[in-house]
């Protein structure tokens, strides 16, 4: 029996670079960015919310040079070798995260693999930080009890919650969303900060101390970092605790029974990185035994799925993976896919800066660069000087 044939929309037919995306985005400046290099753009409209590698592997078909692809897909070894057989030699995620990306597997198969990082760092904080308001506060439990019909009036003992100012926040990955993060709860909130990062977070630390005497310098209390040498300490120590390191194998349950079983009783608990960071079945069981232990929670272990239980607990909070869904970074993420496979397909090198600004303008042309390509030094690209 023949495939079936999934839907695609066709932009640029008359292109002779064949590209996919296997979802369609927003914006599109990311269409225009592969047009104006002579790409025939094909963009999936099936329904379907994730695809199997079986339909992406029809999709590619015989003729394919670039495929933009999106975090729920399983990109290893038998879509690249795909990719490959269909002359293709460029592939970008939608996203800054490429846990789902064989890297390996791509760079055997001579393909390039670019993600986006940068224009979902605030956005991301952003939600993070709603994430731990929400959960300190009890903002949604509030909303159900008043949407319920349950208000008869002002209580002083009515959905007591945490204060966060002049408390310490913890941070587990101190990288670009994690120090954003941090800085927000510093600046916003007046909290000390502890983290734990493989490496030294210079420019939080700077940010935290300059910060510090500023407030010291109005009669305030100023605000304070350390950066700990394990997980444990800043789960110990910290009211508020968000998780933003990578997915892999050294991060992988990094918070599990034991580990949860060290923080306070009434602490808040963040995860807007990777599902499974947190071992989500301990997380339940946890959350049952310390009504006061809150969670703010923007991704799962088992997505879309959540563990057994935990829809039911009202001290957590749980959102679906929305922490990058602000306009400007969605069309700023699909942007950026466009230019690592564009860039890649047109032979030209990798940008060198961690400011990405310059593909977002949408006025000026943007740099014929690629904004970030994960393998560029295993396949010997050459990048700006
Ligand atoms: N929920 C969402 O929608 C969303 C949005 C954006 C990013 N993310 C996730 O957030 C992650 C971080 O993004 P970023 O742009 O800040 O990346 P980044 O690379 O700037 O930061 C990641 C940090 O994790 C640290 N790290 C690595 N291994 C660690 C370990 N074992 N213990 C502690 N820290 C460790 C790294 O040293 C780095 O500083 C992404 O990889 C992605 O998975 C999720
Ligand atoms: O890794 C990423 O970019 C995010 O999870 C997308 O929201």
């Amino acid at each position: 029996m023949a495939a079936k044939q999934l839907a695609v929309q066709v932009h640029n037919a008359g292109g002779t670079l064949r590209v996919l995306s296997t979802k369609p985005m927003p914006g599109t400046q990311w269409i225009k960015t592969l047009t104006s290099v002579g790409c025939r753009v094909e963009v999936c409209t099936e329904p379907k919310v994730i695809l199997s590698t079986d339909d992406i592997v029809s999709l590619i078909g015989n003729k394919c040079d670039g495929v933009i692809g999106q975090l729920t897909e399983d990109w290893g070894d038998t879509l690249f070798g795909a990719l490959k057989k269909a002359g293709g030699h460029a592939y970008s995620n939608m996203a800054v995260g490429y846990n789902n990306v064989d890297v390996d597997a791509a760079t055997r198969h001579g393909i390039s693999v670019g993600n986006t990082p940068g224009v979902l760092t605030e956005t991301t904080a952003e939600l993070a930080a709603a994430l731990t308001l929400a959960a300190a506060r009890r903002v949604v439990e509030a909303d159900d009890f008043m949407r319920a019909g349950k208000y008869e009036g002002w209580l002083p003992t009515l959905f007591v919650g945490n204060l966060l100012k002049g408390q310490t926040v913890g941070i587990i990955g101190a990288g670009r969303i994690g120090t954003a993060y941090a800085r927000m709860m510093v600046e916003g909130f007046k909290m000390n900060v502890i983290y734990y990062d493989l490496y030294q977070a210079t420019r939080l630390e700077k940010f935290v101390s300059a910060y510090g005497q500023f407030l010291e310098s109005q009669g305030e209390t100023p605000v304070h970092w350390r950066r700990a040498s394990s997980p444990e300490d800043v789960l110990k120590e910290a009211d508020v605790v968000s998780l933003h390191p990578v997915l892999d194998k050294t991060t992988y349950h990094l918070i599990n029974k034991e580990r949860l079983a060290l923080m306070k009783k009434d602490a808040v608990l963040v995860n807007a990185s990777r599902g499974p960071v947190v071992d989500e079945t301990a997380l339940v069981e946890h959350l049952k035994a310390n009504p006061m232990f809150r969670v703010g929670l923007d991704v799962f272990e088992d997505e879309p799925y959540m563990k057994p239980g935990l829809g039911e607990l009202s001290n957590a909070v749980v959102v679906p993976h929305i922490a990058s869904a602000s306009k400007w970074t969605r069309e700023g993420m699909a942007t950026l896919a466009a230019q690592n496979v564009a860039a890649k397909l047109k032979g030209w090198p990798v940008w060198s800066s961690p400011n990405v600004e310059p593909f977002l303008d949408e006025i000026k042309p943007a740099p014929k660069a690629a904004p970030s390509i994960i393998n560029a030094k295993a396949l010997c690209l050459s990048s700006m000087p």
